[in-house]
């Protein structure tokens, strides 16, 4: 709950969630059903009114227990591309030897290791949020939050940093909690798919993905018949959910 007497606004509803290591899981749902308030628990950036968040066994350490990418990328216009990346290894603890190190190996995995010396405002946005991404993977913590981080990108960019994404998430096993409107990225991203009410957001469908998390090109998937269905689904639960 935010705030508290008239002005007092219950953002979430009564709701348990379990994500279990190395899912992708995706929360969906309208504008202002509570999706990043449940991000901002997680992260530890909010205390629950009632109820609590575990991660493993412990509470949340703000700022410390999750990578975290937001809608903006929130980059330092001082430094480059590389030193983006270094400082966030350098907050993670990793030792200077071990970062010079890291660096390419970060800036390679999201497809940005021709532009490291670059400064941050001489790069595109889909760019910018690749930065950010790979700032969020340069801890070596195992949860991975991301918040609408794509909603400000153009089509074909958006859809190519899902898919990279994806190949990422497969690649290093984080678990992942990513909060969207799009019913199409859910599915595409997801092994599970939340889709919350309106506020107080509960609960409204829990859906496993069972789509193949490697092996199949980006079209291959999209043109499943499962994936269609499950699109479906999912697109008339938010529908219900809004109503
Ligand atoms: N710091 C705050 N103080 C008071 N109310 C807040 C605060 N943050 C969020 N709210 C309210 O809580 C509700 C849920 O907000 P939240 O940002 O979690 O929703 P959301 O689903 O992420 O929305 P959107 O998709 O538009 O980003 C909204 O009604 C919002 O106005």
């Amino acid at each position: 709950m935010y705030g508290t007497g008239p002005d007092a606004v219950t953002a979430l509803g009564p709701l348990s969630l379990e994500v279990p290591a190395g899912s992708f899981l995706v929360i969906v749902g309208a504008s202002g059903c509570g999706k990043s308030t449940l991000l901002r628990l997680i992260a530890g950036f909010e205390e629950p009114t009632s109820g609590r968040v575990r991660i493993g066994d412990s509470p949340p350490t703000p700022g410390k227990g999750a990578g975290i990418v937001f809608q903006q990328p929130r980059l330092f216009p001082w430094k480059s591309v590389g030193g983006n990346v270094e400082l966030a290894l350098r907050y993670a603890g990793v030792p200077r030897a071990e970062r010079a190190r890291h660096i390419p190996e970060l800036l390679l995995r999201v497809g940005l290791r021709d532009v490291a010396h670059r400064r941050t405002w001489q790069i595109s946005g889909g760019q910018q949020q690749r930065v950010a991404i790979a700032r969020a993977l340069a801890s070596d913590n195992p949860l991975l939050l991301l918040d609408e981080p794509f909603a400000a990108l153009d089509a074909l960019t958006r859809e190519r940093l899902q898919e990279d994404l994806r190949l990422v998430s497969a690649q290093t096993g984080r678990t992942s909690v990513f909060v969207t409107h799009s019913v199409e990225e859910a599915v595409f991203l997801g092994s599970r798919v939340v889709v919350l009410t309106r506020r107080p957001g509960r609960i409204a469908l829990d859906l496993d993905i069972p789509l193949p998390r490697t092996g199949l090109e980006p079209d291959e998937l999209r043109a499943l018949p499962e994936y269609a269905a499950l699109r479906a689904t999912v697109s008339q639960a938010v529908r219900t959910a809004a109503t």
